[in-house]
């Protein structure tokens, strides 16, 4: 198998000590590629620099290959430096580049300080959905957060609640039902997909007492596609959507906005969950976590979600024969 490239994050975060662990829990399983400045992986982690993606398969099992750039400055915990800024950026874009090739099987991108790298490299993206997009140039990609109970999808992603309601159109809406559809059939092998959409509005508007989203636009373009013969349910209620017995009915639920749909997989499985960028044509993962400040550099970071992350990444590249 191709090894999966996974760059670095932020370095002042926990990315390089959640790839230092789950390199040790996948060394036997999945070869790995790990592109930054080794200067910021934990001390004790055997690795070892390669020149390409070709060394990396065999010598997986023994060291954590690195593609090795040089950052600059010393990494401090916790304490992001801006200097870093353009190193983690091409480290993305070394994965990108790695992918695309065919030199790797997946990208797993460990988590970005968005702030630091706007500070020091005026990155003119809100995340790497949308740097990615840029990259292979394509205008609509869907963020997709799953674990073993639920999967949902933002159909906005990072911008100001106020904005939501004038960027929620048809046409973005259609496009994320879409995307996220034949993601489930080629990536995830549901063959009919189910496929609840969230309403915008409280009570999914009340039969318009509480907002008009729902009737003006959701359930006309709901009611199009069910002629075409997509199994769309809704517009629910989200907050009734998301217990047990509701999340039996459907595969992926499309949510309005990032909180709607980020806050009930982020509670039912923060340590299990894995970010997912749909509608690229390449595979990119992601821990569903972020940088984690607090804990950087002390050991206790749960690799968990970065494990699943590099596993979903396998698999899906598996299931499209790229391995
Ligand atoms: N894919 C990405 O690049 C992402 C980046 N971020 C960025 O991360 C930064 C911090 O964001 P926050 O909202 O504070 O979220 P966060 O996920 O970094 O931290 C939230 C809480 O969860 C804990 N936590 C996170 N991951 C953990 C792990 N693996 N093990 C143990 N505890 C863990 C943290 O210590 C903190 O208490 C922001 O700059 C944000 O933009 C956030 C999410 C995804
Ligand atoms: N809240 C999710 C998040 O920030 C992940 O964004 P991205 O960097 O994967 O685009």
């Amino acid at each position: 198998m191709k090894p999966v490239a996974i760059s670095c994050g932020e370095p002042a975060g926990i990315g390089p000590e959640i790839a230092a662990r789950a390199w040790e829990k996948l060394r036997g399983e999945i070869p790995l590629l790990w592109l930054g400045d080794p200067r910021h992986l934990p001390e004790a982690l055997p690795w070892q620099t390669v020149s390409g993606a070709s060394e990396a398969a065999d010598l997986s099992g023994t060291a954590l290959p690195v593609l090795a750039r040089d950052f600059g400055p010393p990494a401090v915990p916790g304490r992001p430096d801006p200097a870093h800024a353009q190193g983690v950026i091409d480290a993305i874009r070394d994965g990108v580049d790695l992918v695309r090739s065919g030199d790797c099987s997946a990208l797993c991108t460990a988590p970005i300080h968005k702030a630091a790298l706007i500070d020091g490299a005026n990155f003119a993206y809100p995340g790497h959905t949308e740097y990615l997009a840029a990259l292979a140039g394509v205008d609509e990609v869907v963020m997709m957060l799953a674990c073993d109970a639920l999967r949902v999808v933002p159909a906005t992603i990072h911008i100001p609640l106020s904005q939501v309601p004038e960027r929620l159109t048809p046409e973005l809406l259609e496009a994320t039902i879409r995307i996220t559809r034949d993601a489930l059939i080629r990536d995830f092998g549901i063959e009919a997909p189910r496929i609840a959409i969230a309403g915008l509005n409280p009570h999914a508007g009340e039969d318009g007492k509480m907002g008009h989203e729902e009737i003006a636009m959701i359930a006309p373009l709901m009611a199009r596609l069910g002629d075409e013969g997509f199994d769309l349910r809704g517009p629910m209620s989200a907050d009734t959507m998301f217990h047990a017995g509701a999340r039996a009915g459907y595969d992926a639920a499309i949510c309005m906005y990032h909180d709607q749909a980020l806050i009930p997989i982020k509670t039912i499985d923060f340590s299990g969950g894995v970010n997912v960028t749909l509608g690229l044509p390449f595979i990119r993962t992601s821990p569903d976590h972020g940088t984690a400040f607090g804990i950087a550099g002390q050991g206790l970071a749960d690799p968990s979600s970065m494990i699943a992350a590099i596993r979903m990444a396998a698999d899906m590249a598996q299931a499209r024969g790229a391995r």
